[in-house]
């Protein structure tokens, strides 16, 4: 069976390719949505978190607002709250993987968002980045209710840069273009990689993807308009602007 790794920084399209991919077929373990799952009321780690962050549980449930408030800006306390639920995480992981290993499935998609900073790497045949350029990153996440810049650069901050990522990555699949270019390309390069291994799945990469990692197209995104003058300044296109294939 094929561990496909699928990963990227906050807001770059994760769960959205994690969705294209489950309509294509494939089995999804979405490591956030566990965490959600075991923060809800009589979740795995509700008394953990309470114990460990008091204020953060209310009505049996954690309070991820709160819970946010609390270890994004904290280094030490994000390290608390990551031994209590990655251990965790992990042992759903290996339950999902072992019920796909019984049903026979050839192909399984792990959506982990920190998949290089914890390591995960090492157990998947191949990995797949999403990226989009920096602005369109701000200005997605900055519509999510109760997202301000200052919690987006706490996030970005504990978060392995784009660029790494990128770097490392087997398949890379920029998001910017719309959903439709996105959708195109991971059937052409995922449904092919499912089922070949890590150097061939780089060896059958579209040339845009190197073109990408060579830095050579510094934006792969189209000239998507909505941060106007008022809006933060990160939100908007660098000017001048190129569309995607120079
Ligand atoms: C702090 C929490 C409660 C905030 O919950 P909330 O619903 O507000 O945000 P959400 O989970 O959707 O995450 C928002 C963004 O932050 C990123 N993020 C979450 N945890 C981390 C982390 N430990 N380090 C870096 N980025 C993180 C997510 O990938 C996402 O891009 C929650 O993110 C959490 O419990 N994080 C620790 C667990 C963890 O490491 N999760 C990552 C997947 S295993
Ligand atoms: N290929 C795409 N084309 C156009 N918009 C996209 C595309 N992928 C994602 N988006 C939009 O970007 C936003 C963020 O996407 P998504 O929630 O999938 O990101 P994420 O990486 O899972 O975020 P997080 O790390 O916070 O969980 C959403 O509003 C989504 O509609």
């Amino acid at each position: 069976m094929k561990i496909i790794g699928l990963t990227g920084s906050i807001g770059t399209g994760k769960s959205t390719a994690a969705r294209m991919l489950a309509r294509l077929g494939l089995p999804v373990h979405d490591a956030d949505a566990t965490v959600h799952a075991m923060f809800g009321r009589g979740g795995k780690a509700v008394a953990a978190i309470d114990a460990a962050f008091p204020g953060a549980v209310g009505d049996g449930a954690v309070d991820r607002a709160v819970l946010g408030r609390m270890v994004f800006g904290d280094a030490a306390a994000l390290k608390r709250l990551e031994a209590i639920v990655h251990p965790l995480v992990r042992a759903a992981e290996q339950d999902f993987l072992r019920r796909q290993r019984r049903r026979r499935s050839r192909a399984v998609v792990l959506d982990i968002p920190l998949l290089f900073e914890t390591g995960g790497a090492r157990r998947c045949d191949v990995v797949v980045v999403v990226t989009c350029p920096r602005f369109l990153q701000a200005q997605r996440v900055l519509a999510r209710p109760g997202m301000s810049p200052e919690r987006l650069a706490q996030i970005r901050a504990r978060q392995m840069p784009d660029a790494e990522k990128i770097r490392r990555a087997d398949i890379v699949i920029p998001t910017g273009l719309g959903r439709g270019p996105a959708l195109r390309l991971l059937k052409r390069s995922l449904l092919r990689g499912s089922a070949q291994t890590r150097s061939e799945a780089r060896a059958s990469e579209p040339p845009v993807f190197y073109e990408y990692m060579r830095g050579r197209v510094r934006e792969a995104c189209l000239p998507i308009g909505g941060a106007g003058a008022n809006a933060p300044a990160e939100t908007r296109a660098p000017a001048p602007f190129f569309p995607a294939t120079k």
